[in-house]
């Protein structure tokens, strides 16, 4: 294979990644058995760090690529360690033509969750023979149709757990389904993932126990119906490495390699259940587990992220191992301005709670400038206004004559607005927009309209709904009480956005025309004549997905397939139907008379799934933004992790940072109830650090 040396050397060129690491970088990369704390902060090189390191495993120690597991958070960060893997193996492969059968194929990389599945599957593990695997969607709706707490109207009950109720306005009676459902979805994920004691729950009595028991039916639904949702699966695995088909997995056998190397990115994002099958997977001596993250950089505290996993990484392992990691802090900023970091220091210490002990990782030193950009300018500065409009303004202005016309930047590309939510709505990017518009900058903001907004997934809908109920029978549905549902105008604006468009004579809508008028006319007729074939009684053999296939290939939606963004959304909304499609709900039914669709199936339609979509909304965070040329963007920060940008403008409301939110309120009531491996502090504040360019 390769000597270390010549290792180094090859990738600090150009042609890879073009300059060579640091000592603490490099004292990282070639760190031998045993586990591994890497402490970095925000530019340090983290992910260079640990795709040099798994290099370095795979070509100078000649490690089986198939003994090495490599994770992070999100799929989009796995693509990234993979991208950054491919790159720099090939100029190895090119400097020594010896590493030419190196397969990064074989290397078991990707999202915990990918990874769990997939091992699951393979190891034909019998307790996820033949199980559904449910995305978050399918989640929601199976929690909605099969979990008993869904129905559960008790107020007090709703009112103890109210935290983890979204948008519950009128809180003199109980959330509505849709709302309950959800916040089920919310507590059942985080008992699971926080690695609770449900005999505990028990125990506490009142609405702890109430809660327990909700939790025990829905899991036991799962059990029963073949399902399995995320959290479970992480569970799933976990019981599976900890047992001894798991052991030999871990182990090696006839059919695998032994796994001898566990890599973990973003480690400030883990949860107590992942950090347990983390320590289980690295269970044999000696250890070989490598974490990196920057606990200042948790963001993913609503996803059940809990950052003392890293903040206490040496605890666990002393706990587990009886052994203590080696602790390396990359500490060293690459990215940005000296003042930036200096900013960047005293922020992050500035909340009283961050200074509690055990808040932090021990002995974290303050990180140190060694970026080539300097300069005698103010690298941090800020506008604070009373109001959003003036503050809008200002930053367009501040663009407009200082960016641009003092030649501080050559393309708006180069800058970034980052907002807590990018919607166009006034109180979110709303005012920013107008404010560019009025000064000519123009901007990318591909999340201005939520998901539920945008013409196209409203006209798909709303042609959907035009196929199946002809007459508009939506618009005279009532609740139990016998009030008019709240989703009605909002099917009603999915029609409006329609009619528009099929009134636009720049968009062809022929196509679409035609089948909307054939299928109105014949499909419960269909239906009714099917009464007559091989005993399909009033049923036709066509699902809601064959129909917005059907749509889908239909003008305007095929040009609208041909833009990113349009596309993504569509897709998105054709893989919410196969979730609804996997329930077998949706089997089409005609009266007998064969004039229009039975009531029944439309009225389960819009109560579970268009009140689904309307009232709880699609999260489309995680879609990567490519930001073009000329244009300034607009996102969030989570959008924009992994990014980086030479000016960026972060918009925040001072005084906020005090709140607790209601992923915090859960950590910390959930507390009491948690296996304890180790002894630990919890945050006070949300905890939102952010790195400004
Ligand atoms: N030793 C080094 N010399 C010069 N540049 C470096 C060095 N190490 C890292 N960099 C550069 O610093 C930047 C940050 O690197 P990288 O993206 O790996 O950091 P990170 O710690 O993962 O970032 P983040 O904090 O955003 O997660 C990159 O532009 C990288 O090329």
């Amino acid at each position: 294979m390769i000597d270390l040396n010549t290792f180094h050397t090859c990738l600090a060129k150009t042609s890879a990644r073009g300059y060579d690491l640091d000592q603490k970088q490099k004292e990282a990369v070639e760190y031998g058995d045993g586990a591994l704390w890497l402490l970095a902060g925000p530019g340090s090189g983290k992910s260079e760090v640990l795709v040099t390191r798994t290099l370095k495993l795979l070509c100078v120690d000649s490690v089986n690529p198939g003994s090495i597991l490599l994770t992070t958070f999100t799929d989009k960060a796995a693509r990234n360690l993979e991208d950054r893997l491919a790159t720099y193996l090939a100029a190895l492969q090119n400097a020594d033509p010896n590493l030419k059968d190196v397969d990064l194929a074989d290397i078991r990389i990707g999202t915990l969750h990918s990874l769990c599945n997939e091992i699951l599957q393979e190891s034909r593990y019998p307790n996820y023979q033949n199980v559904r695997l449910l995305n978050q969607v399918e989640q929601d709706l199976f929690t909605y149709q099969y979990a008993d707490i869904s129905n559960y109207k008790d107020l007090a009950f709703w009112e103890h757990f109210n935290y983890a109720v979204r948008d519950w306005y009128d809180k003199k009676y109980p959330p509505k389904k849709w709302l309950r459902a959800k916040a089920a979805v919310t507590l059942f994920n985080h008992i699971v993932e926080d690695y609770v004691d449900i005999q505990l729950m028990l125990n506490a009595g009142g609405h702890w126990e109430t809660l327990a028991k909700f939790y025990q039916q829905y899991a036991q639904a799962l059990k029963d119906k073949y399902r399995c949702d995320f959290a479970h699966l992480e569970q799933c695995f976990l019981d599976f490495i900890t047992s001894d088909v798991g052991q030999n997995f871990v182990q090696g056998s006839d059919q695998n390699l032994p796994l001898l190397y566990v890599l973990v990115d973003e480690y400030q994002d883990t949860n107590p259940i992942q950090e347990q099958i983390y320590l289980a997977l690295a269970n044999q001596p000696p250890h070989n587990i490598t974490v990196v993250g920057d606990d200042d950089q948790a963001l993913y505290r609503f996803r059940g992220g809990n950052v003392t996993c890293m903040v206490n990484f040496d605890k666990a392992c002393m706990t587990k191992f009886n052994e203590s990691p080696r602790k390396i802090q990359l500490d060293k900023n690459y990215r940005s301005h000296p003042e930036i970091v200096n900013f960047f220091n005293q922020y992050i210490t500035s909340f009283p709670e961050m200074t509690q002990p055990g808040v932090r990782a021990p002995g974290k030193e303050p990180v140190e400038s060694a970026s080539s950009i300097a300069g005698a300018y103010p690298a941090v500065s800020w506008i604070q206004t009373k109001k959003v409009g003036d503050l809008a303004n200002r930053v367009a202005e501040f663009i407009t004559t200082h960016l641009i016309g003092d030649k501080i930047i050559s393309d708006l590309s180069q800058c970034v607005l980052l907002l807590r939510s990018a919607k166009d709505s006034q109180q979110n990017a709303g005012q920013f927009i107008a404010a560019f518009q009025q000064h000519g900058i123009p901007f990318y903001n591909p999340r201005s309209k939520s998901f539920m907004e945008s013409e196209e997934v409203q006209c798909l809908l709303a042609a959907l709904v035009q196929v199946i109920d002809q007459n508009h029978t939506f618009q005279v549905k009532k609740d139990p009480q016998s009030k008019p549902f709240s989703w009605i105008p909002t099917i009603q604006q999915w029609f409006n956005t329609l009619n528009s468009v099929r009134n636009d004579p720049d968009i062809a809508t022929k196509q679409l025309d035609d089948y909307l008028d054939k299928s109105n006319a014949e499909l419960p007729k269909i239906c009714v004549n099917s009464l007559s074939q091989k005993n399909q009684g009033r049923f036709l053999n066509l699902n809601l997905l064959e129909i917005v296939y059907r749509i889908l290939s239909l003008e305007p939606f095929r040009t609208w397939r041909q833009e990113p963004i349009k596309n993504l959304r569509l897709a998105k909304v054709t893989r919410l139907f196969e979730g609804y499609n996997s329930f077998s709900l949706d089997v089409l039914q005609s009266n007998t008379a064969g004039n229009y669709i039975d009531d029944s199936f439309l009225n389960r339609l819009y109560n579970m799934y268009v009140s689904y979509l309307i009232e709880t909304g699609i999260d489309d965070e995680d879609e990567e933004i490519i930001v073009p040329p000329g244009y300034l963007p607009i996102m969030t920060i989570h959008q924009s992790k992994g990014l980086e940008f030479p000016f960026v403008f972060v918009v925040m409301k001072l005084g906020r940072e005090g709140k607790v939110g209601s992923a915090q309120m859960l950590e910390q009531t959930l507390a009491p109830f948690r296996q304890v491996l180790y002894p630990r502090a919890t945050r006070k504040p949300e905890d939102l650090a952010i790195e400004l360019g």
